[in-house]
């Protein structure tokens, strides 16, 4: 079987270790010849990249592996480019999320707007890593999940509609283990059929291999449960935050009982709940900062002051193999049905075609063909028109350097009261994001 050569853009994240792990125990599906991580922060990269190096050295001593912050050096000879960019990091994490809590209005990652603001900056750090892919190695695909998706994804969709980019996004993966656990199945056992734009959108059919359909059994225990199972499948997310997430599903449902939701939507349809429960001066970037990002660095310095990775605190994120059947499906044609983030064309036929719509996909070797989900309710195709405007929004005012377009963007959404609240939020974040954003005028 032919032996990969795989660069990972933005090494270092607090995903990298989990995922390379998972990747070395992938290595029958999906052989290595070289590994390198690839970041714009030496100092950060570097903690996980010596760890790394320890860690390979001992488990996968054929595997040639490097990290560095030389583009040409990273992107030279690779057959794939896995991208976990965090434009900004945790710092600006923070300020997207504590910054529209200051004016009363939702504070999130990648949703209102925290997440127009991390899409702003998102889009050149995108920009630039698509552009060395292609310099030093044009056949490369980039299997993309930096975030914020959606508007990265309209993003390459306006500016590199050739890029070979799969956008993707492990939400929709997660609660699948959630529903399989519910109807005590498999998520390999299951097929869905699902239609939204990038957290905000709606599964219409969870069914076996059999095709007996699980959605009503689903639907009523999410009606009293939300995603909240009996035994944990999602160690991502035990923190409390992530646990009133999943549990608020049952208020979406109540809402729109059609359907199972995308749990982001509660950023939409209950912004103001969402703001009375949230800390002001403790939000998730800190919980992640103070959680997730501190035990992957301790562990890493642990292992660096150890000189092994026997008995290490790098935990493998199985979670993350379909990132493994996602590039099997490019090399291999395997013809592997995912959730992707792709371009309509019609996949929701009463919706526009040049809207980036999350839909069940056949991936193969020439890429993504989504499969069609047919016509959508009025409820739910107005509700994404709004949304899909404002993230094409966003991607307009960053191309034209338009202040007035992002006043717009940030009116738009569903999570901001009024024309007003926008324009105090925007001003914020400009002032936060001087040294990320375009120039506005
Ligand atoms: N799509 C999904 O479902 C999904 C799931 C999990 C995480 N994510 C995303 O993965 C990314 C990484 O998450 P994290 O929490 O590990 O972030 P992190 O801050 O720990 O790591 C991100 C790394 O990217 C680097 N980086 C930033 N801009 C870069 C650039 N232009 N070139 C090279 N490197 C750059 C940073 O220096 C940092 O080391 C985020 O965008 C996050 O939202 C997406
Ligand atoms: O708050 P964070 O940084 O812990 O998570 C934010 C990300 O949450 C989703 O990804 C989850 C996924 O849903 C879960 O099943 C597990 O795999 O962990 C992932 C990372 O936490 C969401 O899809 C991402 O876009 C968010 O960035
Ligand atoms: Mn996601």
């Amino acid at each position: 079987m032919k032996k990969f050569s795989v660069v990972i853009a933005g090494g270092g994240s607090t995903f990298t270790p989990g995922i390379v792990m998972m990747m070395l125990d992938n290595r029958d599906r999906f052989p290595m010849r070289e590994l390198v991580l690839y970041d714009n922060d030496e100092k950060r990269q570097a903690v996980l990249g010596e760890a790394l190096d320890i860690l390979i050295k001992e488990q996968a001593p054929e595997l040639k592996f490097s990290y560095t912050t030389d583009p040409e050096v990273a992107f030279t000879d690779r057959d794939f480019c896995m991208a976990h960019i965090r434009a900004g990091q945790y710092d600006m994490r923070e300020k997207d999320e504590k910054i529209p809590l200051r004016h009363g209005v939702i504070g999130q990652e990648t949703c209102g707007p925290g997440g127009i603001a991390y899409g702003m900056r998102s889009i050149t750090g995108m920009l630039e890593i698509i552009d060395y892919m292609e310099k030093y190695s044009p056949d490369c695909w980039m299997l993309n999940y930096s975030n914020p998706a959606a508007i990265v994804a309209e993003a390459c969709r306006v500016l590199r509609p050739n890029a070979k980019v799969l956008n993707i996004c492990d939400m929709p993966v997660g609660t699948l283990r959630r529903m399989s656990q519910i109807i005590n199945k498999q998520p390999q056992d299951l097929e869905v059929r699902y239609f939204g734009l990038n957290h905000f959108g709606w599964w219409t059919s969870v069914k076996d291999k059999e095709g007996h359909e699980y959605l009503d059994e689903i639907k009523d225990y999410v009606a009293e449960n939300g995603y909240l199972t009996q035994v944990e499948v999602d160690t991502q997310h035990m923190d409390p935050s992530w646990q009133e997430t999943h549990k608020k599903a049952k208020d979406l449902l109540a809402v729109n009982p059609r359907y199972l939701p995308n749990t982001y939507l509660k950023y939409y349809l209950y912004p103001d709940y969402e703001v009375a429960h949230s800390n002001p001066d403790f939000t998730r970037a800190n919980e992640v900062m103070e959680g997730r990002e501190k035990q992957v660095f301790t562990a890493a310095r642990e292992i660096i002051e150890k000189g092994t990775a026997k008995n290490s605190n790098f935990h493998i994120d199985s979670h993350a193999s379909f990132i493994v059947d996602l590039a099997r499906a490019i090399a291999f044609n395997t013809h592997e049905r995912m959730l992707m983030i792709v371009e309509n064309n019609g996949a929701i036929a009463n919706f526009p075609d040049d809207a980036m719509v999350e839909v069940p996909c056949i991936v193969g070797s020439d890429g993504v063909e989504p499969l069609a989900q047919g016509k959508i309710p009025n409820f739910e195709q107005a509700l994404m028109y709004q949304q899909v405007t404002v993230e094409k929004l966003v991607v307009e005012a960053y191309i034209e350097g338009s202040y007035q377009k992002l006043w717009q963007a940030l009116t738009l959404s569903k999570t901001i009261p009024s024309a007003k609240v926008a324009k105090d939020v925007l001003d914020d974040l400009i002032e936060a994001n001087k040294e990320y954003w375009p120039e506005l005028s």
